[in-house]
């Protein structure tokens, strides 16, 4: 018998339309009254929040790494369900920060749990597959919708409404759901887990732009923040104007971080000019390869809770 521990978070797998067809959160989370019978698992479930996925930040998802470390040696497995508008973020930060063999699974729905077409139900049983599979431990978090596994290291919200919507454009989809089988791809190269204490810290992002100019990125220098990425150009690079200002941050000592605005592929160094990633990181900026901005910002949160020097921060967000 598997023992899994199902945490409930909100997000629309949780709620309904009213009568003029809008989507809200009830009172109660309906979840938790779904009996849900998979062959040899025993279930524990808890209402953790009951919040869309917009009023979560880092201080909810540390509060979910804690009780998921809490329940490390009483379960072998536990599934989150979750708002998807920023469930790529909080499996993000778990897979950072934590260091456990078994099978962390988080799932969501695009439709609420009374229109027709609803994934909630459907989306829950699959997670709770997976979470209870042998072949699932060992793999950093998961998410799971659509018949798809991703890993939380790549995965991205794809699309604002279609249930399809989590892909990994990187590394593509890690395995899939069958009616009989739970099929795994590839296995994720190694990553530094790293704990994190207090996720208090002020780290914009900024998207980048043709004609960006330098003023707000000096305005921000004036703003007591304790870092910032920006979504560059292409494979990392900033308007004339950017790159000043960005130098400006570096002169104070506020680590920049930058990842591309380009849905696929990853940023680093090519162009040696004033604004070019080459220069960029001559100038100090950090590369961060292969996640997007607001990974990037978690990654920046944590590596900063660590108080890693500079070396040791660039060497951080390098990884994979
Ligand atoms: N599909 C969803 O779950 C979106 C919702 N706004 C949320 O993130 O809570």
């Amino acid at each position: 018998m598997k023992k899994i521990l199902v945490l409930h978070t909100g997000g629309t797998i949780s709620m309904h339309e009213d009568q003029d067809g809008d989507v809200e959160t009830g009172l109660n989370n309906p979840l938790i009254d779904v009996k849900m019978a998979i062959p040899n698992v025993d279930l524990t479930v808890e209402s953790i929040f009951n919040l869309p996925s917009e009023h979560i930040g880092p201080e909810h998802m540390l509060q979910l790494q804690r009780r998921i470390l809490a329940a490390e040696n009483e379960f072998d497995g536990v599934v989150i369900t979750h708002g998807t508008d920023t469930l790529e973020e909080t499996s993000f930060f778990l897979d950072s920060t934590l260091s456990v063999d078994f099978p962390i699974v988080m799932t969501g729905a695009m439709r609420s749990s009374n229109e027709l077409g609803s994934d909630g139900l459907y989306n829950y049983h699959s997670a709770l597959r997976v979470a209870s599979h042998e072949n699932s431990r060992n793999r950093g978090v998961l998410v799971v919708m659509n018949d798809e596994i991703h890993a939380a290291r790549f995965v991205t919200k794809t699309h604002t409404t279609n249930v399809a919507t989590f892909g990994s454009p990187i590394s593509g989809t890690m395995g899939l759901l069958t009616k009989r089988q739970i099929i795994f791809f590839y296995d994720l190269p190694k990553r530094l887990v790293l704990p994190v204490a207090h996720v208090q810290k002020s780290i914009p992002v900024l998207k980048a732009y043709a004609g960006m100019d330098g003023q707000l990125l000096e305005l921000l220098a004036t703003a007591n923040i304790d870092g910032m990425v920006i979504e560059a150009l292409g494979a990392g690079n900033l308007s004339k104007e950017a790159a000043t200002g960005v130098h400006y941050l570096l002169s104070r000592n506020i680590p920049v971080v930058i990842v591309s605005r380009s849905f696929n592929g990853v940023a680093e160094p090519v162009y040696d000019y004033l604004g070019g990633g080459v220069q960029l990181e001559r100038d100090g900026v950090i590369f961060a390869t292969s996640i997007n901005g607001q990974k990037a910002r978690l990654k920046l949160l944590i590596g900063l809770d660590n108080q890693l020097n500079n070396h040791d921060l660039h060497d951080y967000l390098h990884q994979l």
